[in-house]
């Protein structure tokens, strides 16, 4: 297996062993990224926290929503695309953890290949190893996007581990958009827990919940012409945020007139749902994402 330390890479010459559809090249910030350009879609992945910032499947529209007022200063964390949110969500179980979300968005990752696929896309393999984890994240890129998030517990006692895939949805205005597949479940909002969504979600101010939920969530944009599906695999839980304008308002990498542009959907193991590990015990979490014309 080829491999790229991407804290190392001369990134000025010609890598071998990637496929022509891929380069991996300095982008913002001189951040080491990796550019897909498959007959299937194309992709921009940040080796910076594995930050997937943007993903367009072939003859579509992108799907990811990226800041304008993004940071790429190699320790903030990159508003929009794909955060991933690891080993711990917002402050942790206990409400006392940082960096906020977790380490691994905020580390470099080892981008160890890239393969195409029989479909015309390319898969970016990912990993990380830290704190006593060894963690390995996949990137296909095509008509379809698919996250894999791996993990085993390196060290010697068992652990509780969260995690998110927090994809930001780009859409044409969120205040239009109608999100089914959440119909039903369980969710928490603030501190307040035991809610239970009724019908369809339908943003209209600030929105921040964390479900209890594994179902496929389907964000209809009207003004965008389509429908972005998100499935989650072995992920029990699904957090939809939007900071509306008031929130928007004290964040400096978000622009005051972003926030109706994006939905995060986040693929989730969280709170009560998160998963213990054992010494030696792998656990994944995955997400695949498309896109379906209105
Ligand atoms: O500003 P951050 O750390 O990227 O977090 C953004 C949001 O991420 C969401 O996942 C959380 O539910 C929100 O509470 C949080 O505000």
């Amino acid at each position: 297996m080829t491999t790229f330390n991407g804290a190392s890479a001369s990134l000025g010459t010609a890598l071998s062993g990637l496929p022509r559809c891929a380069v991996l090249s300095r982008g913002r910030g001189g951040e080491p990224r990796l550019l897909v350009d498959a007959p299937a879609g194309s992709a921009e992945i940040y080796l910076f926290g594995a930050h997937l910032t943007a993903w367009t499947p072939r003859g579509g529209k992108p799907v990811l929503f990226l800041s304008r007022q993004a940071v790429f200063d190699g320790a903030t964390g990159i508003r929009g695309g794909v955060p991933l949110c690891l080993p711990w969500f917002g402050a942790g179980p206990q409400g006392t953890s940082r960096p906020r979300h977790g380490w691994a968005r905020t580390m470099t990752w080892r981008l160890r290949s890239v393969q195409t696929t029989a479909e015309g896309g390319a898969v970016a393999l990912l990993t990380l190893e830290h704190d006593s984890l060894a963690v390995m994240y996949e990137v296909e890129v095509g008509q379809t996007l698919r996250l894999s998030l791996s993990l085993r517990n390196t060290g010697s006692s068992p652990r509780l581990v969260e995690a998110a895939l927090h994809s930001y949805l780009a859409v044409h205005d969120v205040t239009a958009c109608q999100v089914t597949g959440l119909e039903g479940a369980e969710y928490t909002e603030g501190s307040v827990s035991g809610q239970v969504q009724v019908g369809p979600l339908q943003v209209r101010g600030p929105v921040d919940r964390v479900y209890r939920s594994s179902g496929t969530v389907r964000v209809t944009d009207p003004g965008g012409s389509r429908t972005i599906v998100v499935e989650g695999l072995g992920s029990p839980t699904t957090v939809v945020w939007n900071p509306w304008s008031g929130s928007a308002k004290g964040m400096a990498d978000l622009a005051d007139d972003e926030f109706p542009r994006f939905l995060c959907v986040e693929t989730a193991a969280a709170r009560q749902d998160a998963p213990v590990l054992e010494p030696g015990q792998t656990w994944s979490l995955g997400a695949r994402l498309y896109t379906e014309s209105l």
